[in-house]
């Protein structure tokens, strides 16, 4: 297990940078093409940890996936009928993306299999695609408290189901409209607060009919899927790390290229733009997946906000950088509404705070979401609870502070940004991994 020792007083942040390919779209990708008639070229693949482990599960499904090159997959799709029963247990690793849309896909085949992960995803709450799912005519057990591993029996036929969510989720919504595609008639789902819509536009792509709309998507069961070329956008979320830097230092100037800018995923440029933060967005360009930009981030002196909790979807990954962001700012910092934080690869709210407290940041918990006061962290010790995430928002923020800063358990960065600590120290930031 390896730690990171990060700051003090890194920076400044400057120059260009490309951030890996987006993890939601990376995962639809293996997916769709996996179900397609035909041969698709995913380009840009995320080579993450959390997406490779789709890929191998397709392939232990019997679809033939090539790796000619870094960031590229030739995927032989098998069809919708195509997929064949795996030999044992299928390993989602850390990835709740993996498991729940996976769920969706495989409640409908006519063969049993297991969804297993680690220890984090063992613990993550699968009833919100269990139920619905089982309203639909699935057959999937958990463990009593309705976490993984997931069991799932050959169900005689699904049928499509209207359904209202409860939580504002990208992961259920998806795993509904995969699970649809094999449904009769037709499913729809009903967001609370429209969340990314990859599913829904890949869907299309690969020339299935779906119809939506912020906050609602339908398909009709029975449509075949046709093998298309993806072009997979750099992440806004690992974007969200070297924008946080390149604010916080001084002296910073930064250009992040090709990153994917979809409005339900950059919420938290509305946050540090509200805190005075300078960021603009350059050359906005569309492709099939969807909008993306360069972004041009230049420091700027931040003031403690209230975060709206309109924008709280929008930006549900992004919350651990902005807990940095908000402790080298001047004020409070609120945030509510953001009770998902806890049900995440760890409680991202109690993380962050025990992280923040550790480094003299003042720092108050409520059940959804947090106050912090900005000040001038110290040096410390903080642990990432084994969360790729917190792992590198307490980096960032370790440049700020006024010793170094060591981070325990990095490994699981690789789940989503592998290169993560050579692609900072390339624009200014100082990490060094210790074991
Ligand atoms: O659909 C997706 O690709 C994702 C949806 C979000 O999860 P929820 O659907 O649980 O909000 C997000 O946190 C996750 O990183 C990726
Ligand atoms: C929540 C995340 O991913 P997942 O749900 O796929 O584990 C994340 O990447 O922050």
């Amino acid at each position: 297990m390896a730690d990171w020792r990060a700051g003090g007083a890194g920076g400044p942040v400057r120059g260009r940078i490309t951030v890996p390919g987006d993890k939601s779209v990376s995962h639809r990708a293996i997916m769709l093409a996996a179900l397609a008639d035909g041969v698709s070229r995913i380009e840009g693949f995320l080579e993450g940890e959390d997406t490779r482990a789709t890929a191998r599960i397709f392939g232990r499904m019997g679809v033939r996936i090539e790796a000619p090159e870094a960031g590229v997959r030739i995927v032989h799709g098998v069809g919708i009928d195509g997929l064949r029963a795996p030999d044992g247990p299928l390993d989602c690793g850390n990835s709740g993306t993996a498991m729940r849309l996976l769920a969706g896909l495989l409640a409908a085949q006519p063969f049993a299999c297991a969804l297993v992960g680690d220890e984090s995803l063992s613990r993550r709450p699968m009833r919100r695609i269990t139920d619905p799912l089982a309203s639909m005519g699935a057959r999937i057990d958990t463990r009593p408290d309705g976490t993984p591993p997931l069991r799932i029996s050959p169900a005689a036929r699904l049928a499509g189901i209207d359904y209202a969510s409860p939580v504002a989720s990208a992961q259920v919504k998806s795993a509904l409209l995969l699970a649809g595609l094999y449904g009769d008639g037709e499913t729809t789902v009903r967001e609370p607060h429209p969340t990314r819509d990859y599913t829904e536009r890949m869907l299309r792509a690969f020339g299935v009919d779906v119809a939506y709309a912020p906050g609602h998507a339908r398909l009709r069961g029975g449509q075949r899927l046709c093998a298309g070329d993806v072009r997979v956008p750099g992440d806004f979320s690992s974007a969200a790390f070297a924008i946080v830097a390149a604010t916080l230092l001084p002296g910073s100037e930064l250009l992040i290229e090709n990153v994917g800018i979809d409005p339900r995923r950059i919420g938290l440029l509305s946050a540090l733009r509200l805190m005075g933060a300078d960021i603009e967005i350059v050359d906005p360009r569309e492709e099939a997946t969807g909008a993306i930009a360069d972004l041009r981030v230049r420091h700027a002196r931040l003031r403690g906000i209230e975060v709206p909790v309109a924008v709280v979807p929008d930006m549900i990954d992004e919350f651990p950088v902005l807990f940095a962001a908000a402790a080298c700012a001047e004020g409070t910092t609120r945030v509510r509404g953001a009770a998902e934080l806890r049900v995440k690869e760890s409680d991202r709210i109690a993380a962050m705070a025990s992280g923040l407290a550790a480094l003299g940041i003042e720092v108050r918990e409520t059940p959804d979401g947090v106050e912090i006061v900005g000040g001038r962290p110290r040096g410390g010790h903080v642990r990432s609870l084994g969360d790729h995430r917190i792992a590198m928002s307490f980096a960032v923020l370790a440049q700020c502070a006024a010793e170094d800063v060591r981070i325990e358990d990095i490994d699981n960065v690789a789940t989503s940004y592998p290169g993560f600590d050579a692609g900072m120290r390339g624009i200014g930031l100082a990490i060094e991994t210790v074991r």
